[in-house]
């Protein structure tokens, strides 16, 4: 099979540029705008409805921005299916985790173990030859925190807790060898010790390469992995910056007032 040879990308590795999005009269996204830059950990964070699921649809292909720019490895991605993007690298989680519930959950992998980019890029990590994908699908379960001696791969997906839930969803992405993942609410409905151990994996997955962009109600977890942040509000972007300085903005602060998420990230 013949592909084309990427250009040779200088630029950020995700470039978002003014992208517009309305629902009827609702304008989920107005004119954002932000660049990625390869092995961040980025947040975008922002209150109910501020467009944030809105914007990482737009970007991952499930929706179709009304207008902007959006630019992978400098390559137009606006209006490419959802497959296509994904195929290039870029990944996603869902906030609602669709897993095939009646199936084990090492089988949950199997069909992006099969997806074109994993068999090109030579299965999991160190390249080579694929193995027998069962196999590949339980290492990086266990990878990302699945007990392989009780036996957690194995059970069906309908009977894990949603801490497990929420790893069998990034694990979906994994198996792609993405080069970004977007996160879309990774901490949501986990207990504390199950965010607590959610955070050394998220930096081990940046230490290996992978770029992170993270959708997150939880500011406390988000701010110890986050270099950078953006905050939407009324599906603009109102801030751009450091975690903390960002926090400090008139703008944010009046758009988190008398929010939960603000007295919870001190
Ligand atoms: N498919 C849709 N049809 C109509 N309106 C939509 C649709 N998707 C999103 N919206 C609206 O767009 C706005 C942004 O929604 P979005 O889900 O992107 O916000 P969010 O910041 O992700 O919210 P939350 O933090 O609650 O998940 C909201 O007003 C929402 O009701």
């Amino acid at each position: 099979m013949n592909f084309k040879k990427p250009k040779p990308n200088n630029g950020p590795l995700l470039k978002v540029s003014d992208v517009s999005k309305t629902f009827g009269g609702v304008q989920a996204l107005s004119n954002v705008s932000f660049n990625l830059e390869k092995g961040q950990i980025m947040g975008v964070i922002g209150p109910n409805g501020s467009g944030k699921t809105t914007l990482v649809n737009a970007i991952t292909g499930f929706i179709r921005a009304d207008s902007g720019a959006i630019e992978y490895q400098g390559r137009n991605i606006l209006g490419m299916a959802p497959h296509k993007i994904a195929d290039l690298g870029l990944t996603r989680t869902f906030q609602v985790m669709r897993p095939y519930y009646s199936l084990p959950a090492y089988k949950n992998l199997i069909i992006p173990l099969f997806s074109p980019r994993a068999r090109r890029t030579g299965g999991w990590r160190g390249g080579g030859k694929l193995g027998d994908r069962d196999t590949v699908a339980v290492d990086i379960l266990e990878e990302i925190g699945f007990e392989r001696d009780s036996y957690v791969p194995y059970k069906s997906a309908s009977s894990l807790p949603t801490g497990y839930l929420k790893r069998l969803e990034l694990a979906r992405c994994l198996a792609l060898r993405p080069e970004v993942v977007i996160c879309d609410e990774v901490f949501s409905g986990l207990s504390m010790s199950e965010m607590a151990s959610m955070l050394p994996l998220m930096e081990r997955l940046q230490m290996e390469g992978i770029t992170l962009i993270m959708v997150e109600h939880r500011l406390r977890e988000l701010f110890r992995l986050a270099t950078r942040v953006i905050v939407l509000n009324f599906g603009r972007k109102i801030a751009e910056g450091v975690p903390d300085e960002v926090m400090e903005e008139p703008e944010v602060k009046e758009a988190y007032f008398g929010s939960e998420e603000v007295f919870s990230y001190v």
